[in-house]
């Protein structure tokens, strides 16, 4: 049977679109086959799923992917691609690496979310990058009481409560102040956003933690890696814990952590006040 690969397109960017037909091209010349459609049922009998989009793109990858364990790589058609690994520029190289079979798999830990509604119903969902519980559009403030393990620890009115992932903590939780957290620690990182409190640091648990939020007063949103939205009233509990199945992402190379994070946000690595400032200055 000939070994397919699954390829994910971003749907309205043109240069992707593009790529797209050339390295199914490539693809195929290397005696694979190309899924271009994939669901969640097809992408089981895939090897990988090639992801040409950025950041969003791979996120709802990681919906197809997840289930079945399959392993995601991307080629960054968008704008900040933290989670991709190569540029357009090296598709060859890209395809030549897949039909060589030379790709190394990360496995990045999940959140699975339950919410527990006032009248008993239950939802869940799942996240790789954080689950997001937001103010209600309809008002100013949420107020919620944040818990660890069954303890209460705070309460106070906020804005957006952050659970984040390791793979998350470069994204939503970055903007929130939490800290950046290397992708291979478990653990969940709790990120208040913009809290009417004098103790509103983030706080990082162990993979065998529960994080907890009860909204006491107003309406939440809860967004799971901003795609999947589940509502929680006034008198909701919501928990966090290690998700059941992770997701898969390949690597082409070892680039340590600390590059990517440097590259991707072209970190001033040498601070503002390089030598041609100061003589300016001087
Ligand atoms: N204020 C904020 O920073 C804010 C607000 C809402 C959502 N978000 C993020 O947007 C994500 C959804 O991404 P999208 O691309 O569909 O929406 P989007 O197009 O609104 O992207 C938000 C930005 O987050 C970046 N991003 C996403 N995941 C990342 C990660 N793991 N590391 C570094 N950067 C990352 C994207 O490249 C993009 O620049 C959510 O999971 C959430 O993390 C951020
Ligand atoms: N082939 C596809 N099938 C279904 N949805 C797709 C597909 N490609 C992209 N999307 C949707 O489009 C969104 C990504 O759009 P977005 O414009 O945010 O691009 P991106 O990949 O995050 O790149 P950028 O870095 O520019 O934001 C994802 O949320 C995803 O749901």
């Amino acid at each position: 049977m000939a070994r397919r690969i699954a390829v994910v397109t971003h749907r309205k960017r043109g240069a992707a679109a593009e790529s797209s037909a050339k390295i199914v091209h490539l693809l195929e010349e290397a005696g694979l086959e190309a899924e271009t459609h994939p669901t969640r049922k097809s992408v089981a009998e895939c090897e990988l799923i090639l992801v040409l989009g950025g950041d969003g793109t791979i996120l709802h990858a990681a919906e197809l992917g997840r289930p079945a364990g399959v392993p995601i790589l991307g080629i960054n058609y968008g704008h900040v691609g933290f989670l991709s690994e190569a540029d357009p520029v090296d598709a060859p190289q890209v395809v030549r690496q897949i039909a060589e079979r030379s790709w190394g798999v990360d496995s990045r830990m999940t959140i699975d979310v339950t919410i527990v509604c006032p009248d008993g119903k239950v939802k869940r969902d799942w996240a790789l990058n954080e689950v997001a519980i937001e103010k209600d559009a309809d008002f100013r403030m949420l107020e919620v009481s944040i818990g660890v393990d069954g303890r209460e620890i705070s309460a106070f009115k906020v804005d957006t409560v952050l659970f984040s992932t390791a793979t998350g903590s470069t994204a939503y939780n970055f903007s929130g102040g939490g800290p950046i957290v290397w992708p291979d620690v478990e653990g969940m990182v709790l990120t208040p956003v913009a809290a009417h409190a004098l103790f509103t640091r983030p706080l990082v648990v162990g993979p065998h933690s529960q994080l907890e939020l009860r909204v006491l007063d107003g309406a939440a949103r809860g967004w799971c890696d901003g795609r999947r939205e589940l509502n929680a009233a006034a008198g909701s509990t919501i928990t966090a814990v290690k998700g059941e199945h992770p997701v898969l992402l390949a690597r082409l190379n070892d680039t340590p952590f600390s590059g990517r994070l440097v590259t991707k946000f072209r970190l001033p690595v040498r601070g503002w006040r390089d030598p041609a400032q100061e003589g300016v200055r001087d």
